[in-house]
């Protein structure tokens, strides 16, 4: 199997295209487009075309590379049974139940199955052969068939990019790190549910003690064929 090299923060990681999944995760209008649940709740969604366009580019060069592409969406149906009752932590956590319970006429509509909030942006459209998975909390590893899909295919190493840095994508690469996955979050390919600090504070997090850091230049760099951080 061809190896690819990496470089990353705090170092160089290297994997096969075939042991490596790119993880697309929550790219819904929720999380990435104004009108979606993260800007009706007030968190500043105004710099995600950059990232949206970030992440085409890798999926288009981790499909050209022949990695499985999983891309996830978080929520609920409509009736919100799935995102637990006063009884669950999710219930009085969670900014979207909180925003619906303030503001009854969006019930419904927040990260509901079926509504334009719960639907991926239209510029990432999932591709036949893709895995697409419906996930009810922050990690993609709870209550879905990610590890076993991923086991199946002896995948072990996990290039995260998506929405929210600090949220759902730090919560699926910690599950992942203590499931023995080796996690890569591609930085310029994610964003951040609050203000700029948390980008940095998961960022931080993710090279200190779980995973490493890169961005898409470098990780289409190392993916290309005459590049020179490939090792035969
Ligand atoms: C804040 C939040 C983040 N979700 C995510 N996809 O990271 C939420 O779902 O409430």
């Amino acid at each position: 199997m061809q190896k690819f090299t990496l470089d990353a923060r705090p170092e160089a990681i290297t994997f096969t295209a075939e042991q490596t999944a790119l993880i697309v995760v929550d790219m819904q209008n929720a999380y990435a487009s104004q009108g979606g649940y993260l800007d009706l709740a007030g968190f500043d969604v105004s710099a995600t075309k950059p990232v949206i366009e970030n992440i085409k580019t890798a999926v288009a060069a981790a499909r050209e590379a022949g990695m499985l592409i999983v891309w996830f969406q978080n929520g609920w149906d409509s009736d919100y049974v799935e995102a637990g009752g006063p009884g669950s932590p999710n219930f009085h956590k969670s900014n979207a139940l909180k925003t619906m319970r303030k503001h009854p006429e969006l019930q419904g509509k927040l990260l509901a199955k079926g509504s334009w909030d719960y639907q991926l942006v239209d510029e990432l459209v999932p591709q036949p052969g893709d895995i697409v998975l419906p996930k009810p909390r922050y990690s993609g590893f709870f209550n879905t068939p990610l590890d076993s899909i991923l086991r199946s295919r002896g995948i072990r190493h996990l290039v995260f990019t998506g929405i929210a840095t600090n949220v759902c994508v730090e919560s699926t690469l910690r599950d992942g790190f203590f499931l023995e996955y080796f996690g890569v979050v591609l930085a310029d390919a994610t964003h951040q549910a609050g203000p700029a600090f948390a980008q940095q504070a998961a960022l931080f997090n993710i090279e200190t003690f779980f995973g490493w850091v890169s961005d898409v230049g470098t990780f289409c760099q190392a993916l290309q064929p005459q590049s020179l951080a490939r090792i035969a």
